[in-house]
């Protein structure tokens, strides 16, 4: 059945990817996103930090992706969330956009899922066209366990899950222990392995009802957040630093710090840069995503990867996406990250060091040059 513009065709399955920092979720949706069945897609892009860079990586036609940045969903731009849903509702009505079969949320790294399915599942209107599908989250076999040892949200997000999916087992076949611990949090969500996840695995099986679900959400709700409205911050432990701009994003003691050059750079200043980066902050280092704009190849992005201190292999993307305008932006995510001297490790590998800090040539030949000023 083609649906008609101007008509939703009833409620609209709504599916949350969520999945922590680095598990694989923009791969996963760009792979599911080819398929002839997820045509007539929303994609809801969540991004934590000033500067987004997912919707210059997901692989879906303009109108058919909405992003929401510099803020997580399950906390400050919850409100956004929302508007969001209640805009393509009115965009549908009223003909300036077509169809909608589908709707799918992908979450930041670090949302706790529940407030979002606490606004999809009690908000009066968006109940009336929207109804959720399933929370599908993603588990990296590489760094999984060390996430789910370390971070609540992680935790959080797999107890809420309908679908399972681990991801990077060829790069970690062995995932015995893993496994173990996510039956030990949720021992109701079927595991498949991301190679196996199929648009019929993952959308439409129909694991939500709505009543249990709805008591579970009050549950989980009441257990470990005290959300009190929907523009509340849901964790009274959190300390999240809800300012924005060039001080970075914060979701408790981790911050995203996001850097952008408008020169382009060489693939070499751009890997210096990481490589320092890892060296020295390696530690605290959770994600770091960056498309910088090359000298050697200007009109094809260089996208790098890192989660934790694994470097995914760099890849080229064909072109820049319309409407983009070239600059090199990396975000970096983690705790302990000093912002002053990562600027100042950045501004030195763009070849515009800034006054009285040491530049690149300085910066190899003694990496620690930096903490000469005080750092
Ligand atoms: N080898 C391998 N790499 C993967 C797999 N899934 C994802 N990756 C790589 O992991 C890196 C991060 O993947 P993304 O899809 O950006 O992860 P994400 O969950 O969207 O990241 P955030 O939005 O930052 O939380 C990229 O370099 C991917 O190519 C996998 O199954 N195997």
């Amino acid at each position: 059945m083609t649906a008609q513009p101007g008509v939703l065709p009833g409620p609209v399955p709504v599916t949350v990817l969520t999945g922590f920092l680095g598990s694989g979720k923009t791969t996963l949706l760009n792979r599911l996103l080819r398929d002839p069945a997820l045509r007539d897609t929303v994609v809801i892009v969540n991004e934590f930090g000033a500067v987004g860079l997912d919707h210059l990586l997901v692989e879906s036609s303009g109108e058919g992706i909405v992003e929401l940045s510099d803020g997580c969903i399950c906390c400050t731009v919850r409100g956004d969330l929302v508007d969001t849903l209640a805009d393509l509702v009115d965009r549908v009505q009223t003909g300036r956009l077509g169809a909608i079969r589908r709707v799918v949320i992908e979450t930041t790294g670090l949302a706790d899922p529940t407030p979002i399915l606490a606004s999809l599942m009690g908000h009066p209107v968006l109940v009336q066209h929207f109804a959720l599908d399933g929370v599908v989250t993603l588990v990296d076999a590489l760094s999984g366990a060390a996430s789910l040892a370390e971070r609540p949200e992680a935790r959080r997000q797999v107890a809420c899950a309908d679908r399972l999916v681990l991801t990077k087992t060829d790069l970690e076949p062995e995932t015995a222990a893993l496994r173990h611990s996510l039956r030990h949090l949720n021992a109701r969500a079927p595991l498949v392995a991301v190679g196996d996840a199929g648009p019929g695995e993952l959308f439409g099986c129909g694991l939500v009802d709505p009543a249990t679900r709805r008591a579970d959400v009050a549950r989980w709700l009441g257990e470990e957040t005290g959300i009190r409205n929907a523009d509340a911050c849901h964790d009274p432990h959190c300390g999240h630093d809800h300012s924005h701009g060039d001080h970075g994003s914060a979701h408790g003691a981790i911050r995203s710090l996001s850097l952008t050059h408008d020169v382009p750079m060489t693939e070499a200043d751009a890997e210096g840069f990481l490589d320092l980066v890892l060296t020295r902050f390696g530690a605290g280092l959770l994600r770091l995503k960056a498309v910088v704009w090359t000298v050697e190849m200007p009109g094809r992005p260089l996208v790098l990867h890192g989660v934790r201190t694994y470097l995914h292999p760099s890849v080229r993307l064909v072109t820049w996406p319309d409407g983009e305008a070239p600059r090199t932006a990396f975000v970096l995510i983690g705790e302990g990250l000093d912002e002053r001297v990562i600027r100042d490790l950045f501004a030195a590998f763009a070849r515009a060091p800034r006054i009285d800090a040491p530049d690149r040539a300085a910066l190899v030949d003694n990496p620690l040059s930096l903490s000469s000023r005080g750092f």
